[in-house]
């Protein structure tokens, strides 16, 4: 029998990526609390071990079904961007980021509940960011569209100062739809 596929997240879009995809799944978000990046750790070690703790904490609080979680950071060289705090942290992020190629990492966990089996991945897209003026800055930190998003940006949003110049748009927005469907199709046994 298949295992009902649980979305562990509260993201808006990660669920629009899969029900576009066409899956069938439940929503059931982890509420864990993200940690700061311990010393040392790479993007993808930190999403990877993210997306873990979310999977696994739903898991765990339900015992059955195949529960998938990810996690999407930005990095400029060493430091990983989270979402932002406030205005002033989105500031400091978009002025890290401008005028370079950023690095956007998702971790992906897919946990089967019930025989606590478990396999995990991450996915790389390059990010080109253009430099703003102090005005389109400004007006874009007063829209909030900041709020909630690694980085303080959606490459989805569509904001002319972002663009995905390597990898998978998906990826970028939360959810790497490719990856997805080959950790699907390399571990059938994790659904059936
Ligand atoms: C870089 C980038 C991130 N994001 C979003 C995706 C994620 O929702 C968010 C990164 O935070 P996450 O901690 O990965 O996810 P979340 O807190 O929104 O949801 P949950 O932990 O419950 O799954 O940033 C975009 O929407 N567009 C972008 O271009």
């Amino acid at each position: 029998m298949q295992a009902p596929l649980i979305l562990a997240s509260a993201s808006p879009r990660r669920r629009e990526l899969l029900l576009e995809a066409g899956y069938r799944f439940e929503v059931d978000p982890s509420d864990v609390v993200e940690p700061d990046p311990a010393p040392g750790d790479s993007p993808v070690e930190y999403a990877i071990r993210l997306a873990w703790r979310k999977a696994h904490a739903v898991a765990a609080r339900r015992g059955a079904g195949l529960i998938l979680a990810a996690d999407t950071v930005c990095a400029v060289g060493p430091e990983i961007l989270n979402k932002p705090i406030d205005r002033a942290d989105a500031e400091r992020m978009i002025r890290l980021q401008e005028g370079r190629d950023t690095e956007v990492v998702t971790g992906l966990c897919l946990y089967r509940a019930d025989r606590q089996a478990w396999v995990g991945a991450a996915e790389r897209s390059i990010v080109r960011f253009r430099p703003l003026t102090d005005v389109e800055r400004a007006a874009y930190l007063d829209s909030n569209r900041w709020e909630g998003k690694s980085g303080g940006y959606g490459v989805q949003d569509r904001d002319p100062f972002v663009s995905v110049s390597r990898g998978s748009f998906s990826n970028v927005v939360g959810l790497p739809m490719e990856r997805l469907a080959g950790l699907l199709a390399e571990f059938p046994r994790l659904a059936t």
